[in-house]
C-alpha cells in the first residue's frame, strides 16, 4: 500500500502516476490506497478524512508510538483526578492507571482483587477524558474479573472508556499486588483463552487498544515458565508482553533479547519485588514501555500523612505560599473550562475567577 499522502486542498483526485504528496500533516483532505487506482485507468475521486494525529482515538496514539518510535515510553502511575492532572502538567507521553492505586482511593482496600470491573472501568474513564487528546492512558485489567465472556465485556469497556492499552495477567482471580508473596497462576490454557477472548474484543469493536499480556508467573513457576507464557502470547497478537517481578536485572535484560523485536513493558515499583531499574538503564535494555505503579499513591501517602501529623502536632498544616485553592484548581483544568464559558457567551466569569 502507498503511504498515506495529503494533497492540496483543491485536489480531490488523480491518477497514481501523477501522485504529488504535499505531506502536511494537519490538512484534512488525503487520498490513500492509491494502488487500488490501476496504472492509467481513469481518474478517480477519493477522498478520506484523516485527523491530525494529535485528534487520533488514544488507543492509535499509543500504538504511534509503539510502532513508529524507538523511544521508551515512561508513564507515571496514577491514581486519581489530581495524579492524573499532575501528570498532564508535568507532561508525559503517557500515563498508568494503576489498579493498586485505584483500589487504594475508590475503595479503601489493598490491592487484593477486590476493584470490580465497574470499578475500574468508571476509574479509568474518568482519567482518560480529562483533556481532549491528552496523553493516552493505560490502565490495569487485573485478570479480567472472570472468564473469557467477562474479559470480552471488560476490553468491550476499556474500548468505549477511551483507555488507549491495558494490561490482562495470567494470576487467579483472587488476585494479589505483584509484589506480594503468595502468588498464584491459572494454566497457560486458560490464560491464553482470556487473552483470545480480549482479540475477539477489540476485533469486533474495530479498535486497536493496546493489549499487554502480563505473566506473573515468575514467583510459582520460574523464568522459563515466563518465557513460553509470553511466546504464547506473543503468537496470539498481542500487542506487547509483560513479565511482573523480575528478580534479577539479568533477567530483565535477557528478556529483551529473547523477544527481540516485540515490545516489552517493565513495572518499576520501587521498593517491591525486583531491583531498581533507572529509565536509563530500562532504556539501554531495549524495554519500549516503562510504567511506574507507586509514582503517586506513595508520595501521596507521605506526604498527607506528614502533613496530618503536623495538623495534629502543631494545629497548622504548612502549606507553601504558593499553592493556593485557585492554583490546585488551575491543575485541574479551571482556565480552560472558564474559557469555554466565556467563548461560549457565558457572564459568570468575566470579572475573573
Ligand atoms: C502494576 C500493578 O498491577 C498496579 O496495580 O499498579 C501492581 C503494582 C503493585 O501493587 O505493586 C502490581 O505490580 O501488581
Amino acid at each position: 500500500m502507498a503511504p498515506s499522502a495529503v494533497l492540496s486542498e483543491n485536489v480531490s483526485f488523480l491518477p497514481l502516476n501523477h501522485v504529488e504528496c504535499d505531506l502536511k500533516m494537519n490538512a484534512d483532505v488525503v487520498v490513500t490506497e492509491f494502488n487500488e487506482v490501476p496504472f492509467g485507468s481513469p481518474l478517480e475521486r477519493k477522498r478520506v478524512y484523516i485527523p491530525p494525529t494529535s485528534m487520533l482515538p488514544a488507543s492509535t496514539r499509543l500504538q504511534k508510538m509503539i510502532h513508529e518510535t524507538n523511544e521508551l515510553i515512561v508513564c507515571p502511575g496514577v491514581y486519581d483526578g489530581l495524579s492524573a492532572r499532575t501528570a498532564h502538567e508535568v507532561g508525559f507521553d503517557a500515563l498508568y492507571m494503576t489498579g493498586a492505586g485505584t483500589s487504594a482511593s475508590r475503595l479503601g482496600m489493598a490491592d487484593l482483587g477486590l476493584a470490580t470491573l465497574a470499578d475500574m472501568r468508571a476509574h479509568a474513564e474518568m482519567i482518560a477524558n480529562l483533556k481532549p487528546n491528552g496523553a493516552p492512558v493505560i490502565a490495569d485489567m487485573d485478570a479480567g474479573y472472570g472468564g473469557p465472556m467477562m474479559v470480552y465485556r471488560a476490553v468491550c469497556e476499556y474500548i468505549r472508556a477511551g483507555v488507549a492499552g491495558f494490561h490482562l495477567e495470567d494470576q487467579v482471580l483472587t488476585k494479589r499486588c505483584g509484589h506480594l508473596k503468595g502468588k498464584a497462576v491459572v494454566s497457560r490454557e486458560e490464560w491464553f483463552s482470556r487473552l483470545r477472548a480480549a482479540q475477539a474484543a477489540r476485533r469486533d469493536m474495530g479498535s486497536d487498544i493496546v493489549l499487554i499480556a502480563r505473566t506473573d508467573a515468575l514467583q510459582m513457576l520460574g523464568y522459563e515458565e515466563c518465557i513460553e507464557r509470553l511466546k504464547g502470547a506473543r503468537e496470539l497478537g498481542c500487542d506487547v508482553g509483560l513479565l511482573e517481578g523480575y528478580a534479577t536485572k539479568e533477567q530483565a535484560r535477557a528478556a529483551v533479547k529473547t523477544f527481540a523485536g516485540w515490545p516489552l513493558l517493565l513495572n518499576s515499583v520501587e521498593n517491591g519485588a525486583s531491583p531498581l531499574i533507572t529509565v536509563d538503564e530500562a532504556r539501554e535494555m531495549g524495554f519500549r514501555i516503562m510504567i511506574f505503579s507507586f509514582a503517586s499513591i506513595a508520595p501521596a501517602y507521605q506526604a498527607i500523612k506528614a502533613t496530618f501529623q503536623k495538623l495534629k502536632k502543631d494545629g497548622v498544616l504548612g502549606t507553601k505560599g504558593e499553592i493556593t485553592p485557585r492554583s490546585i484548581f488551575a491543575v485541574c483544568g479551571l482556565d480552560d473550562l472558564v474559557e469555554v464559558d466565556m467563548n461560549a457567551g457565558g457572564k459568570m466569569f468575566a470579572s475573573g475567577v
